[in-house]
């Protein structure tokens, strides 16, 4: 499979944006859907803020260097990559604060509507942001499984909010669909996209989404807690009222007023002083994702999946793909249960691949098309097929779990 995987490598497109990025010797990175790789750009851009702007500007830099106006900038720049317009998106706090903020703007924006439907097993940060607004009176929390969310929808829900992409089968929710259906019955629809923006093509305009949100740090490339982003569809933008109203989203921070008055647009969503450093590593990745194009980006990630099924067949090796087979109904990434998933990814990274376990049984492993191989593809699959052949998985060693899988 090496030469056929060489082979391919030759012939994609993409191949030169591997050297783009800073990856370790002797590593396999299958993780860039959890944690996104350093871009080589990045070290030197921090530099630049660091000792430029923050060094020798100090705080002139926020008007010297735009610091001021990156939120704006930097989700801006976002916007293509979800079919957004460059004013519905801002880069700002947490993809989990922008989620309670978000719901809680829908929430007030349907009186005598309470419930906001998910499914059971969404990322958890998701359902513990409905939980927490209904401790708080605000929200009635409804679960339903996937294949009965569109019955579900009746008169009390105020929010549909689901993840796109979900984070441990990868399996992807029709957002046409979903998104009409909820309008249909009145609801409006949050869509976490976490495991989207950057890997595959997402249309929210097109699709008439109300809200969306989203991580920096994976297929966005912006480092390790980087900012998030938050999406609000243009016509719902003067009557969007969030929870969390902060001085930086109000409509004149600097006249230092006792009384709150929103920002115009989506900059009413921001609450405190943007993390400037973070938004600049964020803004590395960013550009060159769009640089990439996410077409492109989506033809490859299903390109690198496809190969990597083809290499464990042709090795013998049968797991259980609890991904989607079709690779149009999956996100960036491949999942596989083995009740010793653990063990099984714990021996991968000893041999140098980097994916990642979910509890309790899913070894999951993400391809991030922007700088992952073929050949890199090829050799993981090799790996795996051994450590299933010989049993290594078994050591003492493999079993010992750490605080953060
Ligand atoms: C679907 C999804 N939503 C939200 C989050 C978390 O967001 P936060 O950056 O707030 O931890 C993640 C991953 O951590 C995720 O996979
Ligand atoms: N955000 C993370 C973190 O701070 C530590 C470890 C992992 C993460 C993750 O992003 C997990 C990820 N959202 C997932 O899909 O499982």
């Amino acid at each position: 499979m090496l030469a056929e995987a060489r082979a391919r490598d030759a012939a994609d497109p993409l191949r030169d944006y591997r050297a783009r990025f800073d990856l370790p010797q002797g590593v396999i990175y299958l993780d860039g859907n959890s944690l996104g790789a350093l871009p080589k750009a990045t070290a030197g851009r921090m530099a630049q803020v660091i000792r430029g702007e923050w060094g020798e500007g100090l705080i002139r830099s926020w008007n010297s260097a735009d610091w001021i106006g990156m939120p704006q900038r930097v989700g801006g720049k976002i916007a293509p990559l979800i079919g957004a317009a460059p004013d519905e998106v801002i880069a700002c706090d947490s993809t989990s604060v922008n989620l309670f903020k978000l719901i809680a703007a829908a929430l007030r924006m349907q009186p005598g509507r309470k419930v906001v439907l998910s499914e059971p097993g969404n990322f958890p940060t998701d359902l513990y942001m409905i939980a927490g607004l209904e401790a708080q009176g605000l929200a009635e929390r409804r679960l339903v499984p996937r294949e009965r969310i569109a019955g579900a929808l009746d008169g009390d829900v105020a929010l549909l909010l689901l993840t796109h992409v979900h984070y441990k089968t990868g399996a992807v929710f029709d957002m046409a669909a979903l998104t009409r259906a909820a309008h249909e019955a009145g609801a409006l629809v949050l869509w976490d996209l976490s495991h989207s923006a950057g890997a595959i093509p997402v249309d929210l305009n097109g699709c008439g989404a109300d809200f969306a949100v989203g991580c920096g740090y994976k297929y966005l490339n912006g480092g390790p807690g980087a900012p998030a982003f938050a999406y609000a569809a243009r016509r719902h933008h003067e009557a969007l009222e969030q929870p969390l109203t902060g001085w930086m989203g109000h409509a004149a921070p600097f006249a230092f007023s006792d009384d709150y008055a929103p920002a115009a647009g989506v900059d009413r969503l921001l609450t405190g002083t943007p993390p400037i450093l973070g938004l600049a590593a964020l803004e590395v990745g960013i550009e060159l994702a769009a640089e990439i194009g996410i077409e492109r980006l989506a033809a490859k990630s299903r390109a690198l999946s496809e190969f990597f099924r083809t290499c464990l067949d042709r090795a013998g090796v049968e797991l259980d793909l609890v991904s989607p087979a079709d690779p149009e109904q999956r996100g960036s990434q491949l999942s596989f249960r083995h009740p010793e998933a653990y063990a099984i990814c714990q021996a991968l990274i000893a041999r140098g691949v980097i994916g990642d376990f979910r509890d309790p049984d899913i070894l999951r492993l993400g391809f991030a098309p922007a700088y992952v191989s073929f050949e890199d593809v090829a050799q993981a699959a090799q790996h795996l097929a051994e450590v299933l052949k010989t049993g290594e998985w078994q050591r003492e060693e493999f079993r010992e779990r750490a605080a953060v899988t």
